[in-house]
């Protein structure tokens, strides 16, 4: 059998060693110490692991033998050579295992992406998000819709071939009450769709704020690092910079941006421009204010002025203030400013010091809780259950399935007959998703991502 010959020339059986070592044929699914040898000059390359899969519980539904070596560059690149020497061996093209999988029928094709996104998941959510389409959820979900799908087109068709008068009364409306919980499937996953995009780009996140108020110290204290020059020069930041990193374990993409004031220097003017264009863009904003400069004692009661010109270039409720330098206030203002903070009408504010680290803690514990909240589908709750579309072609997909359940619902009062095949087309967006239809075309772009050895 040429398989068993090839699966013995890069690890033959020792000599005088009484360690189980590949047997011919090999037992699947066993490990075995073993000698990875050159089969033309026999040097030994390393000693490591064998384990033979047997088609079809394989991953790819073929025979494999997995060696486990050291992972040294040199030990590698030999031992790939070696197995390249012999008959009917060569390197795998990127994806390609997965792709054998897939035309085995192991997977379908948002099984193969989940693997592509949990290869290059950066963060925890990233991971669990692909661990899900991985294991199969994200096909469930649309195999149940398309079946759905089908099952109404069965009861339309039914309509069609027999007369009114052989049917049950109330079918058509009973298809449609179908439909509209099908259509409403589809639009909460595509509502999901926006906050999956998030987990796979990173949460967008702009800070803002006049300038001296601690923009940068804020920056930098999230990067742990000195990422963004910090001076007592209002105007220290000119352009925007940007750092990735992981709050709350959703993915965020961190903006420093100049501090908004009027200017009449040029190179200020254009990155408050640039800042004014990020903050824009962003997906949540955090304003950062001095204490000092926004207090006003009346009274003995302590107020909070917002400033103006910041509330109109983006809205204080939607966003989240920091009131930075709380250790320039006396101490009696300062537990004061607190009750004065409730009162503001916004979403999150925070009274703290990034010099003294005072209430850094509480901000950042609660920074994750509400982004976990607004943002993370896949709260601890529901992690298990909730299918989260998380991939542009998908949504593409769900989209035109749920313009041909409106076209249906539009037209099933007049031509039965039109409005069938409406259903049709809705049913085969979904399978195109899956890869059950037209696959062709999309393979390669899916696979030409993968990086060699999945
Ligand atoms: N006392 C005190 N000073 C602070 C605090 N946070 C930052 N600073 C100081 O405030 C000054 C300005 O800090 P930056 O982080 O550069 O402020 P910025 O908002 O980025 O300033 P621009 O880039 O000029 O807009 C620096 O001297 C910091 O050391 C704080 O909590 N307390
Ligand atoms: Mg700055």
């Amino acid at each position: 059998m040429v398989r068993t010959k090839i699966i013995r020339k890069p690890v033959p059986p020792q000599r005088g060693s009484s360690s189980p070592t590949s047997p011919l044929p090999p037992h699947p699914w066993q490990f075995y110490r073993c000698r990875v040898v050159h089969s033309g000059t026999g040097e030994v390359l390393d000693e490591g692991l064998a384990v033979f899969f047997k088609g079809p519980r394989s991953f790819t539904a073929e025979d494999v033998l997995e060696l486990h070596v050291h992972s040294g560059r040199a030990v590698v690149s030999s031992i790939l050579g070696a197995l390249a020497c012999l008959p009917y061996c060569r390197l795998a093209e990127p994806g390609e295992f997965t792709r054998r999988a897939f035309s085995a029928g192991h997977m379908d094709l948002t099984q193969v992406e989940g693997i592509h996104d949990l290869i290059n998941a950066e963060t925890e959510s990233q991971r669990r998000v692909a661990l899900q389409a991985t294991a199969g959820q994200v096909r469930d979900w649309l195999s149940e819709l398309r079946t759905d799908i089908i099952k109404c087109l069965g009861y339309v068709e039914a309509l069609i071939d027999f007369s009114e008068e052989d049917i049950e009364d109330g079918i058509l409306d009973d298809v449609k009450l179908r439909t509209d919980d099908i259509s409403r499937r589809i639009r909460e996953q595509l509502s999901n769709f926006k906050r999956g995009e998030i987990m796979r780009s990173g949460l967008r996140l702009a800070i803002f704020g006049p300038p001296n108020v601690g923009k940068s110290s804020l920056f930098n204290f999230f990067a742990q690092r000195e990422a963004a020059i910090v001076t007592n020069v209002p105007g220290t930041t000119r352009d925007v910079l940007e750092i990735s990193l992981e709050i709350g374990g959703l993915p965020v993409v961190l903006a420093d941006t100049a501090g908004i004031r009027e200017t009449d220097d040029v190179v200020e003017r254009i990155g408050i421009e640039r800042a004014a264009d990020r903050i824009d863009r962003a997906d949540l904003s955090l304003c950062v204010l001095s204490l000092p400069e926004v207090i006003r004692v009346e009274g003995g009661v302590v107020h909070i002025d917002l400033p103006k010109e910041l509330a109109g270039k983006t809205s204080f409720k939607h966003n989240y203030v920091l009131f930075n330098k709380r250790d320039l206030l006396p101490a009696k203002v300062a537990d004061e400013v607190v009750a004065a903070i409730e009162k503001l009408e916004v979403e999150g504010a925070w009274a703290i010091s990034l010099n003294t680290g005072e209430g850094t803690k509480g901000f950042i514990q609660e920074l994750e809780t509400i982004l976990r909240a607004r943002y993370n589908v896949m709260s601890e709750d529901n992690k298990e259950s909730q299918v989260l579309i998380g991939n542009a072609r998908h949504s593409t997909h769900l989209e035109t399935a749920l313009e041909f359940i409106k076209a249906f619902r539009d037209t099933c009062d007049g031509d039965v007959m039109l409005a069938a095949e409406e259903l049709r087309y809705a049913a085969q967006s979904i399978g195109k998703i899956t890869g059950e239809i037209g696959v062709e075309d999309v393979l390669d772009v899916i696979f030409r991502d993968f990086c060699i050895g999945k």
